[in-house]
């Protein structure tokens, strides 16, 4: 019945977690998973069984890399919810997984180590679900450590990231005798036995004496905090009265959910030990209450493909024409291409044929899946607001968006830059050869920033990427998802080619007698420096190259742009143009005009002046005002160039371009040389020519 339906997306959550490494993300999901009754072994990350870190590399590094959509419930006040869980990665190599996730949240839980407070790295997450406007819930997990300080933590939550904390926690015993938190907006104890099992209940008492006094100064601080934000509390408060515990939770919803598009993120901050089964509950809680549903998240906006970029907007309506996003495909062992999708308004049944404008095409959607923790759930619906796994697209990739034909949008697209690290595999067999051929397309399916080429001159696989321990992490897949045994290169920076000076022409003629058929073709180009990748322009008059030949002439001039005449990196920035050329009806074809042009071009590349291209990085820096001038020299002695300087929340934000050459190991050498303080993000920028010293060692090498 539409009606249900329709109630049943204000009761969804689409929500990541998101945290700096080792803070406690993966703890914290097998949790969550555990606890909604999805998984019944509760994966410990030491012994590399959890549910939703599955790659190999994942356990050994640690890290969570591949996000898994995994769908649970929690019922909150009688009430069932579906809660849609991302698990989002955390390392800045893979920001653009972690954006992809943003994309697709409504919501996300951020989880803190209560001894290290914020790190630089959930400042980096931070600043970008602010940019996405990702409403969050604060955990303070860890409590149980020596040196656990949630003060401490809700002070950096507001002095680092600038947020405004809402403390709903205040710990009851500390460290080791963590026991359970006191619910500020109930007034309450929620205690847990010392050594609680995964999903161990919670008992409900009094709010302990040696705690009462404390536990009335902070409630006091929330209630003043949520007044000086939301209007309604406001005129309780100046009349002196208690809100009721219904109306504080409304408060804080409101505030939470609205405060993204407001000056200040307000976040409401919880406290446990995910690893110690206490303080889950409340958090799955709270996540409920507090974050938005994807009604709540509003329209989903797009533009209208083919006109002129027309802005659409779609409510979060299953009444409406579809618009989906495919965030991310993955290869299932028993399914094979899963898609994951989210619907942002209409449905999907299966069966459906529904249409990629990007592609001009329509695809059958096959089974719909709701993936869980351990099993699947096969359903015969999706409507607005779900995230689920559709198995039959075919060519839908990573980004892209599927909607109704008669009612096109193509769905704001995801940008995912082009890759400036490299590295080359070299297969030790002809066996490994196949397999790293069959196994590139699907990690690039998987993952679109990751970029393959075959190295014309060598043969080797090329794989770009983003980062050093992005191509890292990949490579070792290959070889150990996949059974490719081969050589792997060091990682280099992907440098480009272009061009500096306009040649007027350049003639070449093909002719080759071997035996039977010759070969016979001829061309005269002229070539000039473009501000763009590549343009070809076909300007034979007179039939003297036939039409059937010129995307052949096209073509080889492509080839030629493979492989720059400097270093053998690829060439940009060059428009060529078809000037004349001869054919011989008995001897042409697009192969003698493919490799005539290929020749023509190589030759004209080599006469205009060549250049090598380096790859520049918006890098922002965020330090302590101390630190600012230490780690301004420093990005100049890199060939940085600052670009500007602003001041954030209480700290200093140098925006400057550097040269990605310069920026290996800086990770390293910012936390050395500001003690950990200041933090970085960076992503590609553009293109620049490299100084003259620098193209002469790397054209050197
Ligand atoms: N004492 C204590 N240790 C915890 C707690 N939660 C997690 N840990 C431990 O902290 C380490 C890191 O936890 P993970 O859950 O892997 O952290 P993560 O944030 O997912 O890390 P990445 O996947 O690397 O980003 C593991 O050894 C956990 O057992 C906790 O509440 N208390």
């Amino acid at each position: 019945m539409a009606t249900t339906t329709r109630m049943g997306r204000a009761s969804v959550r689409n929500i990541g977690i998101m945290a700096h490494i080792d803070a406690g993300k993966t703890t914290t999901t097998e949790r969550i998973l555990y606890y909604t009754g999805t998984s019944h072994k509760v994966g410990e990350v030491h012994d590399g069984t959890t549910a939703t870190d599955f790659l190999p590399e994942e356990r050994e590094h640690g890290i969570t890399i591949a996000s898994a959509a995994v769908t649970c419930r929690w019922t909150v006040d009688g009430a069932v919810h579906t809660v849609n869980l991302i698990d989002t990665p955390g390392h800045i190599d893979f920001t653009v997984e972690v954006e992809r996730c943003l994309r697709v949240l409504d919501g996300t839980v951020a989880v803190f180590d209560a001894v290290a407070g914020v790190e630089p790295q959930s400042e980096t997450v931070w600043r970008q679900a602010d940019r996405y406007g990702v409403p969050r819930v604060c955990f303070v997990n860890k409590m149980d450590r020596v040196g656990a300080d949630m003060a401490r933590t809700v002070e950096m939550i507001g002095d680092r990231l600038g947020a405004v904390p809402l403390v709903l926690h205040l710990p009851v015993g500390a460290e080791a005798g963590f026991r359970g938190v006191v619910d500020l907006v109930g007034m309450r104890a929620l205690v847990w036995p010392a050594d609680a099992g995964p999903g161990e209940a919670y008992e409900v008492a009094a709010v302990p004496d040696e705690l009462a006094g404390e536990a009335r100064r902070w409630r006091a601080r929330l209630l003043e905090t949520v007044a000086e934000h939301d209007e309604a509390l406001m005129e309780l408060y100046v009349r002196g009265e208690e809100p009721a515990e219904a109306e504080l939770h409304a408060a804080v919803r409101r505030l939470t959910v609205g405060s993204v598009d407001g000056p200040v993120t307000v976040t409401p901050v919880l406290c446990g030990t995910a690893f110690k089964n206490k303080g889950v509950q409340p958090l799955l809680d709270a996540v409920v209450r507090y974050l938005p549903s994807p009604l709540d998240a509003g329209e989903a906006v797009g533009v209208r493909p083919g006109d002129a970029g027309a802005a659409v907007a779609r409510p979060p309506s299953e009444d409406a024409p579809l618009a989906a996003l495919a965030f991310k495909i993955t290869g299932d062992p028993h399914l094979g291409r899963l898609t994951f999708v989210r619907l942002y308004s209409g449905r999907l049944d299966t069966g459906d044929r529904v249409y990629n404008p990007l592609r001009g095409e329509k695809e059958r959607i096959g089974k719909i899946y709701r993936m869980h923790a351990a099993t699947r759930e096969e359903v015969p619906t999706a409507v607005a607001g779900d995230i689920v796994a559709v198995m039959g697209l075919r060519r839908t990739g990573t980004g892209e968006t599927l909607c109704d034909a008669a009612d096109p949008i193509v769905l704001d697209s995801m940008d995912f830059p082009d890759p400036v690290i490299e590295v080359a595999v070299e297969p030790r067999s002809r066996s490994d050869r196949d397999r790293l051929s069959s196994a590139v397309v699907r990690l690039s399916e998987e993952d679109p920033s990751l970029r393959v080429h075959t190295d014309a001159e060598s043969g080797q696989t090329i794989l770009g990427g983003m980062g050093e321990l992005h191509l890292e992490i990949q490579v070792a897949r290959l070889l150990r998802e996949f059974g490719v045994e081969a050589r792997v290169g060091r990682p280099r920076v992907a440098y480009r080619e272009t061009i500096r000076r306009a040649v007027a022409a350049v003639d070449r003629t093909h002719r080759k007698q071997t035996g039977g058929r010759g070969q016979f073709a001829r061309v005269r180009i002229a070539v000039e420096p473009f501000d763009g990748g590549y343009e070809f322009v076909d300007e034979v008059t007179g039939g003297r190259v036939p039409r059937e030949f010129v995307p052949a002439v096209d073509r080889g001039c492509r080839d030629a742009l493979r492989l720059g005449v400097l270093a053998g990196y690829e060439v940009t920035g060059v428009r060529v143009r078809l000037l004349d050329g001869a054919f011989h009806t008995e001897d042409s074809s697009d192969l003698a005009f493919r490799t005539v042009a290929l020749d023509a071009m190589r030759e004209a590349l080599a006469q205009a002046d060549p250049a090598l291209l380096e790859p520049v990085m918006a890098v922002e820096v965020t330090t302590p005002e101390d630190c600012m001038g230490d780690v301004i020299g420093d990005l100049n002695a890199r060939r940085g160039r600052v670009r500007s300087l602003a001041e954030r929340r209480g700290a200093r934000v140098v925006s400057a371009a550097v040269p990605l050459a310069e920026m290996f190991g800086y990770v390293g050498d910012l936390r050395g040389r500001t003690s950990g303080r200041a933090s970085f993000v960076m992503e590609f920028d553009s293109y620049a020519q490299a100084p003259d010293a620098v193209a002469a060692a790397v054209v050197g090498r």
